[in-house]
């Protein structure tokens, strides 16, 4: 690997190329920093440099101050591991400098290598490099004076909307609004940007330093009303994290008291920032994220992924067709099988649907659309399976179904097919009893709706070949899905981590707390619902069919009551007809139903666990406690029975499967 530094090289123009090496997305080390810091000042003191162009090598400008320093900080708890950047390198020796800079930039610029580049005079971009502030997703603020300059370049509304929702743009749209001054092809990159440093040296282009300018920020009112909206809009919608009224606050300082001003403001709320809580959590996710994808025995081993061609989905119901239109929006064909024309008509229009609302959602254009579906074709037989690279079983959780289904499969499809199940309970062994073709079987866990969350959960067991795993990770990873893998056991890693999660508020309901409560404490928490809410949403026949499961499996710990039975005699079946705790009326949010608690008060009478007959007394912290302790608890098993590699596996699966709080 090329080694991390800062090269310089003085052309006979007069214009000496600094160049930031660092791969892969060449990270601003302390080493890259103490060498800007050098080479700038060398520059500055030969007589021969006229001007300075600002470049990264490996096509890539910089992917933004080095994430590593952060976890390093969140260890020791000491900030002098944070180099001086924001005045002494980007302010003094970039911005104020006696000669200008373009910064030349390609690939990315993202966070501190977007902030770099904007402390240069002028920037000169290949089209299709990414730009963006996502420093706020990470639990800080842009620290190198973004919060500054970028709404001087752009104006406040475009900045708050880059920083705010850590929303890179691409440097096309970036020209539009002023952050770029010049769109050129990667051969002409260098030549121009070199032309481009001279002119600003003989004033023949404007020489601007970006946090002097006030021409896009409006007047002073007009600002004060943005940010004003932006606060209420984050307290309401971003209640646990510090970061966005923070950002707001440096913009504020800035807006009011002039730029250098703002960035000093930004360097202090930076730093308290680095240590918080939240910046914790979200560090730990951005690097649980990328090591998941590194598994040993399967990833070091030196093999390379297989070509999937085509995928055959068996069943079209909510999971089967919501695969299926992950699969053909990557441009994968797909033949979905059903046992009838009927179900085969109902999964390919559900397909359809979740093709339209992406559609109305703007993120997928008509014709786009007309082409993706084009890749799915139905089938009511195997006939077409002889030539199927990978084979997704999806129907309902019967084992005998499902074990008759890979025995056919197995004849059916090409000795080299993966034959994979979307179980999300049943042991894989027992899917694949009757096949000879062990090391083939995998399971392919896609969390509802499948063609949104982005979980993959890869399940494989002792007989899994670790190419067929390679193999699912990479089409994983082409369907945009974080691939998680894990071990065989019921209920995998994250429904098997999580049984305890509705046990518990089910525990707690029958003891006597209130359910809308519960939900309550847990959504406030930063789940997406509460656990009563999320079982509304799954429907009930999950957790009839999964409840006897889990009690065999998991003996001694599992509370059992009739509350789901109950509630279906009652004609309650959750979201699905409109009532279950909760009223599901279109176009509203969900109501609490008060006429559910005569089914719940039946069954606490049955369960008859409240000490004395009478409900418990309980704090919002204990409810907390109750709900989410068992839960760690069997986290801890999962790791000790190996069924995850390492326990930040379990906390990204846990993340992108139940909507557990990242920052947490
Ligand atoms: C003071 C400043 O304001 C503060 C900051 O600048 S904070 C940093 C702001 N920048 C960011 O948040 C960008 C973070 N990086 C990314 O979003 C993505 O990595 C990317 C878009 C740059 C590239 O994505 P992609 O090509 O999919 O590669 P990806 O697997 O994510 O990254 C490749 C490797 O680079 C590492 N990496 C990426 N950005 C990094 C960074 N800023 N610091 C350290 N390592 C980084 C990743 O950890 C990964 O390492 P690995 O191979 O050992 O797992």
């Amino acid at each position: 690997m090329a080694p991390v530094r800062v090269t310089m090289e003085v052309g006979s123009d007069g214009v000496a190329v600094i160049t930031i090496c660092n791969p892969p997305v060449n990270a601003l080390a302390p080493a890259i920093i103490d060498g800007l810091k050098e080479k700038y000042t060398e520059a500055m003191n030969r007589s021969d440099v006229k001007a300075v162009v600002l470049i990264g090598e490996g096509g890539k400008f910089s992917g933004g101050f080095d994430i590593n320093v952060f976890s390093e900080i969140h260890k020791t708890g000491d900030l002098s591991a944070l180099p001086d950047v924001s005045v002494e390198l980007v302010v003094n020796i970039i911005e104020d400098a006696p000669k200008p800079s373009v910064a030349a930039i390609q690939g990315l610029a993202l966070g501190g290598g977007l902030e770099l580049a904007m402390g240069c005079h002028a920037r000169v971009s290949t089209p299709e490099a990414q730009l963006g502030l996502p420093e706020l997703s990470l639990g800080v603020i842009p620290g190198f004076g973004g919060t500054q300059r970028l709404p001087r370049l752009v104006g406040l509304p475009k900045a708050l909307e880059i920083m705010l929702q850590s929303k890179s743009i691409i440097a096309k749209e970036g020209e539009k609004y002023g952050l770029i001054d010049a769109i050129v092809s990667p051969a002409d990159l260098l030549k121009i940007s070199r032309v481009w440093a001279l002119e600003i040296a003989e004033r023949r282009k404007p020489w601007i330093s970006s946090l002097r300018r006030t021409d896009r920020l409006g007047s002073l009112s007009e600002a004060r009303e943005i940010l004003k909206a932006a606060r209420q809009h984050y307290k309401r919608t971003a209640p646990h994290m510090p970061q966005h009224q923070a950002c707001l606050d440096a913009i504020e300082d800035g807006v009011n008291f002039g730029g250098y001003s703002g960035v000093l403001k930004e360097t202090k709320l930076f730093k308290e920032l680095v240590l918080s809580s939240t910046s914790r959590g979200l560090v730990h996710v951005f690097f649980s994220q990328r090591a998941t994808s590194k598994v040993p025995t399967v990833t070091d081993v030196g093999l390379k992924p297989r070509k999937i061609k085509r995928v055959a989905v068996i069943g079209g119901g909510l999971m089967g067709s919501g695969i299926a239109t992950a699969l053909i929006l990557s441009n994968t064909p797909v033949i979905l099988k059903e046992i009838d024309s009927k179900f085969l008509q109902k999964g390919l229009k559900m397909i359809q649907a979740n093709l339209e609302g992406l559609v109305k959602k703007g993120s997928l254009t008509q014709d786009k659309m007309n082409k993706t579906l084009s890749l799915v074709k139905g089938a009511l037989d195997y006939s077409e399976f002889k030539d199927v690279d990978m084979v997704i079983e999806a129907v309902i959780e019967k084992v005998p179904l499902k074990q008759q289904i890979f025995a056919d499969i197995e004849k059916f499809c090409p000795p080299h097919c993966i034959l994979a199940t979307n179980t999300s309970t049943i042991d894989l062994n027992i899917v694949g009893e009757k096949t000879h073709s062990q090391d083939r079987i995998i399971g392919a866990h896609f969390f509802s709706p499948a063609h949104v969350m982005p979980l993959l959960e890869i399940v494989r067991t002792n007989k899994t070949s670790p190419q067929v795993i390679l193999d699912l990770m990479t089409v994983g990873k082409a369907i945009k899905k974080v691939p998680v893998v894990v071990g065989n056991c019921t209920g995998f890693a994250v429904n098997r981590t999580f049984f305890p999660y509705t046990q518990g508020a089910h525990l707690l309901a029958h003891l006597g707390v209130d359910l809308f409560r519960i939900d309550r404490v847990i959504s406030n928490f930063g789940m997406p619902m509460g656990p009563f809410q999320l079982q509304d949403v799954a429907g009930y026949g999950v957790a009839l069919a999964v409840k006897q499961i889990y009690a065999e499996a998991f003996r001694g710990r599992t509370f059992e009551s009739q509350l789901t039975e109950l509630l279906v005699k009652n004609g309650r079946n959750g979201k699905n007809n409109g009532k279950g705790y909760y009223i599901y009326e279109k176009g509203q949010k969900p109501k609490p139903d008060p006429s559910v608690q005569a089914v719940i008060d039946e069954s606490k009478r049955l369960a008859n666990v409240m000490p004395g007959g009478k409900p418990i007394t309980i704090s919002d912290q204990e409810v907390l406690e109750m709900i989410f302790f068992p839960v760690v608890n069997e986290a801890c098993r999962v790791l000790e029975e190996g069924v995850v590699i390492r326990a930040s596996d379990l906390d990204i699966a846990s993340v992108l499967g139940m909507g557990f709080p990242r920052y947490r």
